[in-house]
């Protein structure tokens, strides 16, 4: 398998506080649906946040193919952000005043190549709510247009930071499905950070990060199914 995504002896300081990264270094093979998993604090935000190009570490580099992020312009990073990656967090971050079609549209790139929004929306599962807006969606569609959103452009990775954290068990799981799915069909590779040890199950790596190291790394020969997860 192709490596996507190499960290290497990342750091982070904030200001003159302990490390909250200890020399990470880890390589995440493309395709893949990896977990980062630990408890809260450990630093499973900040090594996201580095990997995506939001944050710069205070030592260490982040290759994305062959190329170092770190090291990146302000210019040569937006357009990594806009054209490589996508991203979802716990909130959906969505426009109140577009419609849901709108709002998935904002992801596509002004050059063309996206997805079209009626193929993601079918999978999705919000082909009948595209004319609606946010206000008047659940949190499990507002949070399936983000992941539209993120998508259309056809990115290479796809980071999400807990994104069912603010869902039920119904709507988690249905996400956790969906991200799946379009890891398989698209070929995209997902980094999912999660407290969840069930969600855990169902990806094909767990990373556990503790105190801003990493301190287990396990790959799944035969992750179970979505359907088999237990909720507690
Ligand atoms: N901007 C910041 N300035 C100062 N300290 C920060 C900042 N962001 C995070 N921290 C600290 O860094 C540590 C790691 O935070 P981080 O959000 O990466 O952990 P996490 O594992 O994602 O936590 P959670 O699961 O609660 O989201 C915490 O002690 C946090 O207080």
């Amino acid at each position: 398998m192709k490596t996507i995504l190499t960290v290497n002896e990342v750091t982070k300081q904030y200001r003159n506080n302990e490390l909250v990264l200890k020399a990470i270094s880890l390589e995440i093979e493309e395709g893949s649906f990896t977990v980062i998993i630990g408890p809260s604090g450990s630093g499973k935000s900040t090594l996201l946040n580095i990997m995506s190009g939001l944050q710069k570490p205070s030592s260490g580099s982040v290759f994305f193919g062959d190329k170092d992020i770190t090291q990146f312009s302000e210019h040569e990073l937006a357009d990594f952000r806009r054209l490589d990656i996508g991203q979802i967090f716990q909130q959906y971050l969505l426009l109140s005043h577009l419609t849901a079609e709108e709002n998935i549209r904002i992801g596509a790139p002004a050059t063309g190549g996206a997805y079209s929004v009626q193929e993601l929306a079918e999978i999705l599962d919000i082909s009948g709510v595209l004319d609606q807006y946010p206000g008047e969606l659940s949190g499990g569609q507002q949070q399936r247009v983000a992941i539209a959103r993120a998508l259309i452009k056809k990115p290479r990775m796809l980071f999400c930071d807990e994104v069912t954290g603010a869902l039920d068990e119904t709507n988690s799981r249905k996400v956790i499905s969906l991200l799946h799915q379009i890891c398989v069909k698209y070929g995209v590779t997902v980094l999912f950070i999660t407290h969840n040890y069930e969600i855990a199950r169902t990806a094909d790596r767990v990373i556990t990060i503790k105190d801003g190291s990493l301190i287990k790394d396990i790959h799944h020969k035969n992750p179970i199914p979505v359907e088999q997860m237990s909720w507690v």
